[in-house]
């Protein structure tokens, strides 16, 4: 057992591990991009230091990896306005091909002899603890794992970040909400390699904490207390895993990790140790669904899928993914308290976005039941008592539409009412939808224009979400 895990394991670095072309090659690179960085930066009226982080810093990227994140650290006392004008001027300098993307502040993103690169400004501080911006903390990382990676635990480390691509949960990024490249250098670190990380994985019983530096004291006494626009105070304790920042002690490295996304972590952990394969190394791409296997599935569940799709609002990928979580949740358990069984829901955004939200109940009768206060309450009795009765089955009443009741069942009264919404079609097509707290741009987007697709025509989405079809469909771990 433990010679196939060591065989695949070998097999694996093999072929994450860059070789010495390639390493000489990305030294030259950065060497020049950094060169002239700094020439871009010495025209401006402040000091600047340009550094490279990353794993391309560490030495911890995987073969074939073409990124390259350089900072600028501008001084903490520069205004914001500035940090972000000037970030940008050498941004373009650099990379006159590149484009801006927005994050916590704007960087610029572009092409540099073969090589993707990331030029993000950022405030020059004393430590990790006085950060400005998220960003700052990205050199003190850096300094941090390149005092204590040596090649064994580089190699290690770009086994671990292969494992948890393959399986799916690599990059903090708020789509996938797994683990960013310094969360996993830290956790190869602190079990002292790839089996003993995979080892205590699967044996975890979350929440797990770790604390690389022995920050646990210094909190308890100090607690943390920064400016919540950093997102520096997000040591929740219900977070799955709790890695305490080594470079500063209010910060959960974990944050962005899902609970999903660490019992996945647990699930092939485990498969791998009892069952070494390389195939769990491999992002598993299944085979797009066409509209007839689509139509099938749902047929052989006997579902009432429905989707809402609209025009992917025009955000980046972090923006983007919180807005259709929070709008998928709040249609899913609007339709629930509707009478609506929502039996799994999902997300897809491509050009177009989608609530696809699969019903086991997807219509309902006219009449829904509406139990009130115990009658013995007196006073709140009688309140829910003439209510009900003032709109209800009076002498005059045909007793052919509800409301039906007030009536007594056990020790209540009850009244079986009139159904608002007897499909989830109507309500998902009626102004009712906005009383859902949806994403904000989500939100405009549906004021815009959207489609509701019920049951077969779901098939539709075939054309532009086949793959998220086939995950929705035959899902995995
Ligand atoms: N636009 C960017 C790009 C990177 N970073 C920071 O720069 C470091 C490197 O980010 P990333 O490339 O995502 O991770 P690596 O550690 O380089 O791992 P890899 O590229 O191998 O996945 C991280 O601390 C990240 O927070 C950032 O703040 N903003
Ligand atoms: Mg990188």
């Amino acid at each position: 057992m433990t010679e196939e895990f060591d065989a695949v394991v070998a097999a694996v670095r093999d072929r994450v591990t860059p070789d010495d072309e390639e390493r000489e090659r990305l030294r030259a690179v950065t060497e020049r991009l950094t060169e002239r960085t700094e020439a871009a930066a010495a025209d401006l009226p402040v000091e600047t230091d340009v550094v490279l982080v990353g794993s391309t810093a560490r030495s911890t990227w995987l073969a074939g990896d073409r990124d390259v994140d350089l900072f600028v650290q501008f001084p903490a006392d520069l205004d914001r306005e500035n940090l972000e004008a000037y970030g940008l001027q050498v941004g373009r300098e650099v990379l006159p091909d590149g484009r801006e993307e927005y994050a916590e502040h704007p960087y610029t993103v572009g092409e540099f002899e073969g090589f993707s690169v990331d030029l993000v400004p950022c405030y020059d501080v004393a430590d990790a603890t006085a950060i400005q911006s998220a960003v700052d903390r990205t050199p003190f990382h850096t300094a941090y794992l390149e005092a204590r990676l040596d090649d064994d635990v580089a190699a290690d480390v770009r086994v671990a970040k292969a494992f948890l691509k393959g399986i799916g949960v690599y990059g903090a990024d708020l789509k996938t909400r797994g683990f960013s490249g310094f969360l996993t250098e830290l956790l190869v670190l602190e079990y002292g390699g790839f089996r003993p990380f995979l080892d205590a994985a699967a044996d975890w019983h979350p929440p797990v904490e770790l604390d690389p530096e022995d920050h646990g004291a210094e909190r308890e006494t100090a607690p943390p207390s920064r400016n919540d626009e950093v997102g520096s105070a997000d040591l929740a304790f219900d977070d799955p895993l709790v890695v305490i920042d080594p470079t500063d002690p209010g910060r959960n490295v974990a944050a962005a990790l899902s609970p999903a996304n660490v019992a996945r972590l647990q699930h092939y952990a485990r498969e791998f140790l009892a069952d070494p394969r390389a195939e769990l190394f491999e992002p598993d791409e299944p085979e797009p669904l066409d509209a007839d296997a689509v139509r099938d599935a749902v047929a052989a569940r006997g579902t009432t899928p429905v989707a809402v799709t609209f025009d992917a609002p025009d955000l980046v990928d972090d923006q983007l993914w919180p807005q259709l979580r929070k709008s998928r949740r709040g249609v899913a358990a609007e339709l629930d308290r509707r009478g609506f069984d929502v039996f799994r829901s999902a997300a897809f955004a491509d050009d177009r976005a989608v609530l696809f939200l699969e019903l086991a109940v997807a219509d309902r009768p006219a009449v829904e039941r509406h139990d009130g206060p115990p009658v013995h309450v007196r006073e709140h009795a009688r309140g829910f008592y003439e209510k009900y009765a003032a709109a209800g089955t009076g002498a005059d009443s045909s007793h052919r539409e509800p409301p039906y009741g007030p009536f007594v069942a056990d020790d209540r009264y009850v009244v079986e009412r009139a159904r608002e919404f007897t499909s989830a079609r109507d309500f998902l097509e009626s102004e009712a939808l906005f009383e859902v707290a949806l994403g904000a741009h989500v939100e405009s987007a549906l004021e815009d224009d959207y489609d509701v697709l019920v049951g077969d025509d779901v098939a539709r989405l075939a054309a532009e979400f086949g793959t998220a079809l086939a995950r929705y469909f035959s899902p995995k771990p």
